[in-house]
């Protein structure tokens, strides 16, 4: 019996074993796709020469899925990609794999290889976008590829999304794709997108890594807040300028956290999972949540990671005054970028920081803001999140803790409220403190045997979404 209760052939199951050349030909070309500076700069200047060759390499390196008659592909907002594979049994729900193709921008300082050259050094592809996110472009792309060689025919239908600007938004993307899939009536079963990672060594005492699979996502909110002042020789200043004034209030911000929202979402239960690999006594005060929250909510603000998955973060991005060195300044702008807590909304964390600046002189402007996204199911029946679980464990059998979690950036998932409930952020690769730090950062890097353990964790994935039965539980979470 199939999940929905159909009687259906299924094409036999394929082990996930990759001769030598196909290895070579698969980290080859991740490095192409490095090659391709598809930078988003902002929502208004993308390297749309990039984008283009980006859409004719995919075409040139994955051409059986190209040729494949059941897989349908379109081009979404001139830049972005999006595959149906229509699937055996069209009775089943289909799922979605997400992915971006864009960028952050990546001078060549401090980089020890140009972040454009997809070099191989010790072992690691460097460059702009290896962990996020051509990484898991390339390896849901590539694990399709090596499925279809195999003559896979897969029996749920899916889709590929590939957005072009998730970097500055994904309205030009995500959003056109989603709203295409809400035009053709599709409702997904879930999503799995980027936003978290097998995670090694970012919480203190804990030596085990664990997978965190992210159920939520917070929201954001950039915020220009603004000081006009009557402009004048700066001979004979006015007590306070509108810079004084902006920077006061700036700095308020700053030093006055949000409130710490730690208590029933996912990050409470992501400690409790976790409780039992601590050593004591830290152990039985992760297990006694009801007694110690407060202790552990305090103990989530020592570092900036963990504080991130507890409260709105404040952080004070551009500040731009002044006009002449001899001038008092007519304006001074400042932006906040805040990243609100999934127990919060944009009008609660707005209403804080008006509160926080507690000055009139300085008007507030929304440039933008969203509320966190809602907490997908991560329940026995949840089948998405029990399909990652099954997957990890099975790839990585050293991996026995995999929790939920929220995500502290923002993904292109969150455009696909509208078609699902169970979205899901997960890369299946292993990340450090150091690696945190590349995202975005310098030196971004990916092991050749990290991205090869992708792509088998994709091709497992499809074929355990194929599966009779919902995953069974893992002995150590029963
Ligand atoms: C108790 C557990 C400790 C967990 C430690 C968590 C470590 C965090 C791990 C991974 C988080 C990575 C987040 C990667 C996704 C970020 C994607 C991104 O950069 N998005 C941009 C979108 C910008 C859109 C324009 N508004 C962003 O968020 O800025
Ligand atoms: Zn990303
Ligand atoms: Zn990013």
């Amino acid at each position: 019996k199939g999940l929905l209760g159909k009687e259906h052939e299924r094409t036999p199951r394929i082990t996930s074993h990759f001769s030598q050349k196909e290895r070579v030909t698969m980290k080859e070309a991740l490095k192409g796709a490095i090659q391709i500076p598809t930078v988003s700069f902002s929502s208004k200047e993308l390297n749309t020469t990039a984008l283009t060759e980006f859409g004719r390499y995919i075409r040139k390196v994955f051409p059986t899925v190209f040729q494949t008659s059941f897989i349908q592909h379109e081009v979404v907002g001139e830049y972005s990609h999006l595959f149906m594979v229509r699937g055996s049994d069209p009775s089943l729900q289909p799922y979605m794999l997400l992915a971006h193709i864009d960028v952050v921008p990546a001078p060549d300082e401090g980089w020890d290889v140009p972040p454009f050259s997809g070099l191989e050094r010790d072992g690691f592809i460097y460059g702009r976008g290896t962990l996020d996110n051509k990484n898991s472009l390339m390896a849901i792309m590539q694990a399709l590829e090596l499925l279809l060689i195999r003559n896979y025919i897969p029996r749920r239908p899916f889709f590929i999304a590939l957005g072009h600007d998730e970097e500055v938004s994904g309205v030009n993307g995500a959003q056109k794709i989603s709203a295409l899939l809400q035009a053709r009536g599709i409702q997904l079963a879930f999503i799995v997108d980027e936003g978290s990672f097998i995670l090694d060594g970012f919480i203190p005492n804990l030596k085990k890594p664990f997978a965190m699979i992210s159920v939520s996502e917070k929201g954001a909110m950039n915020l220009m807040l603004q000081v006009n002042m009557t402009p004048g020789h700066s001979s004979a200043p006015p007590k306070e300028t509108s810079i004084g004034i902006l920077s006061a209030a700036v700095s308020r911000l700053e030093q006055t956290p949000m409130p710490n929202m730690f208590g029933d979402g996912p990050m409470k239960m992501a400690l409790q999972q976790l409780a039992n690999e601590f050593p004591f006594p830290a152990n039985i005060i992760l297990s006694n949540l009801w007694l110690f929250r407060p202790l552990v909510s305090r103990w989530m603000e020592r570092n900036d990671i963990t504080n991130a998955l507890v409260r709105t973060t404040t952080a004070l991005t551009m500040f731009n005054a002044g006009v002449k060195v001899n001038v008092i300044p007519p304006v001074a702008q400042a932006i906040v970028n805040l990243r609100i807590d999934p127990a919060q909304t944009v009008q609660e964390v707005l209403k804080l920081a008006k509160d926080i600046v507690a000055d009139d002189r300085v008007q507030f402007q929304v440039l933008d803001a969203f509320d966190p996204l809602p907490v997908s199911p991560s329940d026995y029946q949840a089948l998405g999140y029990q399909l990652l679980r099954q997957t990890i464990h099975s790839v990585f059998p050293e991996i026995n803790i995999v929790v939920p979690g929220i995500c502290i950036g923002n993904t292109d998932s969150r455009h696909y409220t509208n078609l699902t409930t169970g979205i899901y952020r997960f890369n299946p690769i292993y990340l450090q403190p150091q690696g945190f730090r590349s995202i975005h950062g310098i030196n971004e890097k990916i092991s050749v045997q990290a991205y090869e353990t992708q792509v088998k964790f994709i091709f497992e994935l499809i074929q355990n979404a194929d599966a009779d039965r919902m995953p069974a539980p893992h002995l150590h979470e029963l």
